[in-house]
């Protein structure tokens, strides 16, 4: 089977899109933003403390005549940007983009972090990075791509996501109008659970190409990209009035000035982040700095957001030995 279903912006600065999930029977259908660095697929529930939600869509398993509880499993999952989510664990119906999984592990939040309860847009997460960073105790549960995996014609996702429009996830096929020239893929070490690969060298701007490698995940769970320093310092040499603010824990800018391109390399394909994608939002009250949209790394990994994302159609071949395809559009 194939299928494919929209992805949407929850605001003009893409900070997170979402997708429309169909659980249980009758369907219960919740917005839920797709990520590709994390393997959890948890829902804001009828079990999670009132107080923690605020206009979230909830998943009620004892609504569902094809739920199923999974006695004695229970999550706990924190992510880099300090939020976290824990509860209990059901099976049931769950589809998307067409395709639906029998029984999957739908993990159902007791408690959630504030910045969930704040972010009205996300009734919860579809973990998409692979199975072994699952967080389900005492036994790890498949995602929806490891379930789905088997009936798919090809073992493959894609991403096609927009600046400030709808674009969309793709499973079991490449539509080739999505994008231009073809597809350079390489390859996938999947040793950490995320979808890691070796980018080629950047160029900032209209500056020549720098050959250097440079290993990183892709994921559609960070908004922004984050580069080893060196590169991030190079990007804002040649963006006037920026600095690194401690208090913003970035590089901001005054909003006006001039943000350039920056282009990564995969092999000899070359995926350009236009200027206008490199300023993220206000970084004060006064809207007078920016936020930059590329950062430093923490912690060594690099991080392909949806900043590089959205700049190219991108394919998360699934294979034995999995690959990610770039391509221009
Ligand atoms: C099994 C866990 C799993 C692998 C986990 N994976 C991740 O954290 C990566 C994953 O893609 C998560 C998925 C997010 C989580 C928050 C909700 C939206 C999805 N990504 C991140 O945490 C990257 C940093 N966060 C982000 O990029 C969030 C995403 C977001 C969007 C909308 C609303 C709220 C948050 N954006 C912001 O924080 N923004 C606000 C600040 C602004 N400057 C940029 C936008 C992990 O590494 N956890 C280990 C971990 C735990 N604790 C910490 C502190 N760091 C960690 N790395």
């Amino acid at each position: 089977s194939e299928g494919s279903v929209t992805a949407t912006p929850i605001d003009t600065i893409d900070t997170e899109y979402t997708i429309p999930v169909s659980i249980g029977t009758p369907a219960q259908v919740l917005q839920m933003d797709v990520d590709t660095g994390s393997s959890d697929f948890w829902v804001f529930s009828s079990e999670t403390e009132s107080d923690e939600v605020n206009g979230q869509t909830i998943y009620d398993p004892s609504q569902s005549s094809t739920s199923k509880k999974l006695s004695g499993d229970t999550y706990s999952v924190s992510y880099g940007d300090g939020s976290s989510s824990s509860g209990e664990v059901y099976t049931d119906k769950v589809k998307i983009a067409g395709i639906t999984v029998s029984k999957q592990a739908v993990e159902v939040a007791e408690q959630v972090s504030s910045s969930f309860t704040s972010d009205t847009s996300s009734s919860g997460l579809v973990g998409l990075a692979f199975d072994s960073l699952n967080q389900v105790s005492p036994s790890a549960v498949q995602t929806f791509f490891g379930n789905a995996q088997s009936k798919l014609d090809s073992p493959l996702f894609t991403a096609d996501l927009k600046h400030d429009a709808a674009g969309s996830y793709g499973f079991g096929f490449i539509d080739s109008s999505l994008y231009t020239g073809s597809i350079t893929y390489e390859d996938i070490d999947s040793s950490d659970g995320f979808w890691s690969w070796t980018s080629s060298g950047y160029a900032i701007g209209s500056g020549s190409f720098v050959s250097t490698k440079i290993t990183g995940i892709a994921d559609t769970g960070t908004t922004l990209m984050t580069m080893p320093s060196s590169i991030v310092k190079a990007y804002y040499k040649k963006v006037s009035g920026s600095y690194y603010d401690s208090t913003a824990a970035g590089y901001i800018f005054p909003c006006g000035n001039t943000t350039p391109s920056f282009t990564f390399g995969v092999g000899s394909l070359r995926i350009v982040i236009p200027g206008s994608y490199m300023s993220y939002a206000a970084a004060d009250d006064d809207g007078t700095y920016c936020y930059g949209s590329l950062q430093k790394s923490s912690g060594g990994t690099n991080i392909f957001g949806d900043v590089a994302l959205k700049s190219a159609f991108v394919v998360f071949n699934g294979a034995s030995s999995p690959t990610i395809g770039w391509a221009t559009k």
